[in-house]
């Protein structure tokens, strides 16, 4: 990196709502990119985005349309200022077909391991899914996934639903609905954090398999919210947990970086699940925008020299599109 990028301040704007700005943006966080001549400067998305200048760089985690025409105004005004990330390619992972088209999209090499997502349908309203459902059944089978269509950070995005059988399906009161076959994976999530070319997985919990033993048992549906009675009597516990290998490093640090160049987003997170059957097939179910950062450990560090380098590389393009312009 040059000197002048270590001697120059930077302001970078962030535009992130209030439970964002507590978690994210924390004391240490200012305190170590301050070190590093960051200015982490808090954008307020009432005023006009312009007025709040200069920025050398924002960062943001906002919906809605008033921010969208904020951000293209200001940008049309301050066309060296480097918005990450890109409001059109946050918008493909803002719904979950689009979101799990970009899975089918990697261009990941031959492997051992294979990448792959789960079955799913989509349906306008409940009554097209009740009028189709034996059709549903047949494609998918039981258990099933009842997800919202939109993935965009609204209270309803992560309101979810088992199903386990015909009267959870005609049970179910949502508008766009995305069906998705349940696939069982030991209980345990993989979830890979992409900070530019920074790559972190860790292991979480997830919702416990279901054996087809045990779905004789399950009548209609569950939501999310009461996953902890069925976990309680999952087979994950005990010390298991900790024993589940991790994917293979190499493995997800291609999926990762091949994740950044089909969706052109510095900063996402996926969750993998490796399907209980074959552990060698791995299946990547939400794609999350801006996700929890604060989580991993040094992420003050990870996120200063991600924006030093970003800055650093937007810096180098604008002056070779004045060097162009100039060769013309
Ligand atoms: O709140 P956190 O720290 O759990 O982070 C959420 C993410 O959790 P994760 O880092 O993946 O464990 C979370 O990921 P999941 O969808 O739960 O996999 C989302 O990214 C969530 O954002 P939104 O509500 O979809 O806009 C994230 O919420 P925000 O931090 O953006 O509010
Ligand atoms: N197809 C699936 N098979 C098995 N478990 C799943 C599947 N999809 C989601 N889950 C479980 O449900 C959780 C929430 O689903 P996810 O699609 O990640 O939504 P969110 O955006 O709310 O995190 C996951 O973390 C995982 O535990
Ligand atoms: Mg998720
Ligand atoms: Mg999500």
């Amino acid at each position: 990196m040059s000197s002048s990028t270590h001697s120059k301040r930077h302001r970078v704007g962030y535009a992130l709502p209030p439970k964002k700005i507590q978690a994210f943006i924390k004391p240490s966080l200012i305190h170590h990119a301050d070190q590093h001549n960051i200015d982490l400067i808090p954008i307020d998305p009432s005023k006009p985005l312009i007025e709040q200048g200069p920025l050398d760089c924002v960062i943001h985690k906002l919906y809605g349309l008033d921010w969208k025409s904020q951000l293209l105004h200001f940008s049309s005004l301050n066309p060296d200022a480097l918005i990450i990330d890109p409001l059109d390619s946050i918008q493909r992972i803002h719904d979950r077909i689009s979101m799990l088209q970009v899975v089918s999209n990697l261009k990941v090499s031959e492997r051992k391991q294979v990448l792959d997502v789960p079955r799913q349908l989509v349906f306008s309203d409940s009554e097209t899914m009740m009028k189709n459902s034996d059709d549903l059944i047949q494609k998918l089978g039981f258990p099933l996934i009842a997800k919202p269509l939109m993935a965009d950070g609204s209270e309803t995005s992560h309101k979810m639903y088992l199903v386990f059988d015909k009267e959870g399906i005609d049970k179910l009161e949502t508008r766009v609905i995305i069906m998705q076959e349940f696939v069982n994976h030991g209980g345990v999530i993989f979830k890979v954090y992409v900070v530019g070319d920074f790559v972190k997985c860790v292991k979480r919990k997830s919702l416990p398999d279901i054996k087809e033993g045990k779905l004789v048992s399950l009548k209609g549906l569950m939501p999310f919210s009461q996953i902890s009675n069925l976990e309680e009597k999952s087979d994950c516990g005990g010390g298991e947990f900790d024993r589940v290998e991790m994917p293979p490093v190499d493995f997800v640090e291609e999926v990762a970086m091949a994740m950044k160049e089909e969706t052109g987003i510095s900063l996402l997170n996926f969750d993998l699940i490796r399907d209980a059957r074959d552990a060698n097939r791995y299946l990547i179910i939400d794609i999350n925008y801006f996700p929890g950062y604060e989580k991993i450990p040094n992420y003050e560090s990870v996120l200063t020299d991600f924006l030093l380098n970003a800055m650093e590389k937007n810096k180098s393009r604008d002056v070779s599109m004045v060097r162009e312009r100039d060769d013309d």
